[in-house]
């Protein structure tokens, strides 16, 4: 049966989940966003397949609405919906990051006899916007529901039915041990990430050649910092309690650490250290919180035309890239060049292409 989806806010994840959902011919997807050049392009690159002109208008045609606007501004548009003349089964859901201050707003669709389903895909990257939006985004990632406990089960089904397409790896949790979660692995590592960038930042006037230093280990730790700020202001702002308790968690290890630093012997701080490399090794494998991407490291040496040579390789055997990239090219040592791909099988195809082709060293990080 043909359903009409509404997505609100087309940036990074409403513009992949579209993209995703279209995959099911039986999908058809309206699309409405603030920014009318946002919403053009999404219509103009076939994201959606209808432009929604008036946010009400458009709610008033969906069987399944789905909120992917920063977290507050989510709140705020589920407060206007019980105006809203919308069909009588519709399904609401949202993609927010937080969700115990979303399904506090939601008690009043609730009270209206909509139902709301919260959802969160553990997916997505410090891009953002429509350009940025991928099919693939989902790809085994978790995707945690939050339904209110008295929701009707079919409506539950109703929605995986739905995100099925997206072949994420879709679970039901409580909201309030979510928002807990998620501000240990997602929600606390921004404050982190943000808080080494404004220490570099703090260096620039005494050492400014200190940023030039900045190499892999600190751009690894702290990529999430150039995520979107009003994204992260509202993400903070809703789960401030669960962030103040991780912020008072990190401040006591930090007092452990610095202990460790000015009394403990050698082989205490290579215990520290070994510890977190075990928790960090065994780190289950999987996709969530990050943009699926599968990188390939070539040891390449530093002559002319060396990454031309190896995209032509790699184009002559059909295998796509997603992105490429030199972490290190000097005079006389061999540099390394990182090609993406976006499967596990494409960069499987190219350490294969590379070993037929070239006498360079490929690594998997
Ligand atoms: N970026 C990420 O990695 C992830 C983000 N999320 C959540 O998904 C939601 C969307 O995030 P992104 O797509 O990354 O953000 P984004 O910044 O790429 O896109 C948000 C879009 O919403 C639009 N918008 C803002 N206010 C609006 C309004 N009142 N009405 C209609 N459109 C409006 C903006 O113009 C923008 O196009 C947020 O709630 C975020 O917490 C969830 C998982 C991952
Ligand atoms: O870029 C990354 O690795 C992320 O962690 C992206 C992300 C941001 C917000 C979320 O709620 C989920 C995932």
């Amino acid at each position: 049966m043909k359903q009409t989806v509404f997505i609100i806010g087309l940036g990074l994840i409403g513009g992949s989940l579209a993209l995703s959902l279209k995959r099911n011919h039986e999908t058809f997807i309206i699309g409405y966003d603030a920014d009318g050049k946002t919403l053009r392009t999404a219509k103009r690159i076939g994201i959606i397949d209808e432009m929604g002109v008036q946010l009400k208008d458009a709610s008033e045609l969906a069987d399944i609405i789905i909120f992917a606007t920063p977290v507050n501004e989510t709140i705020r548009l589920i407060q206007e919906m019980p105006k809203w003349q919308l069909k009588k089964n519709v399904i609401v859901t949202d993609t927010g990051s937080t969700k115990k201050v979303i399904m506090k707003a939601a008690l009043k669709l609730k009270e209206a006899g909509i139902t709301f389903i919260g959802g969160h895909p553990m997916a997505g990257s410090h891009k953002s916007g429509v350009e940025a939006a991928r099919a693939h985004l989902f790809e085994n990632a978790y995707y945690m529901l939050t339904p209110f406990p008295d929701v009707k089960e079919e409506q539950i089904i109703t929605l995986l039915d739905l995100l099925q397409v997206t072949k994420a790896k879709i679970v039901q949790v409580d909201a309030e041990e979510h928002d807990h979660m998620t501000a240990v692995v997602s929600h606390f590592p921004h404050l982190v990430a943000a808080s080494l960038v404004h220490q570099l930042a703090g260096e620039n006037d005494a050492f400014p050649f200190t940023k030039q230093l900045a190499a892999g280990g600190f751009r690894d730790l702290t990529r999430i910092a150039s995520a979107n700020p009003i994204m992260w202001r509202d993400i903070t702002v809703q789960n401030r309690q669960e962030l103040s308790n991780q912020l008072q968690n990190w401040t006591e290890e930090m007092i452990k650490l610095q202990n460790l630093l000015l009394h403990a012997e050698p082989e205490e701080i290579e215990a520290y250290f070994s510890t977190a490399k075990e928790v960090r090794d065994n780190l289950p494998i999987t996709q969530g919180a990050m943009f699926t991407v599968y990188d390939l490291y070539v040891d390449v040496p530093d002559y002319p035309g060396v990454i031309s040579e190896i995209t032509g390789y790699l184009a002559k055997d059909n295998i796509s890239i997603t992105n490429l990239r030199i972490v290190e090219t000097r005079e006389d040592i061999f540099g390394i060049l990182v090609v993406s791909f976006q499967s596990m099988e494409d960069r499987a195809k190219a350490v294969e292409c590379i070993a037929n082709n070239t006498t360079f060293e490929t690594y998997i990080a």
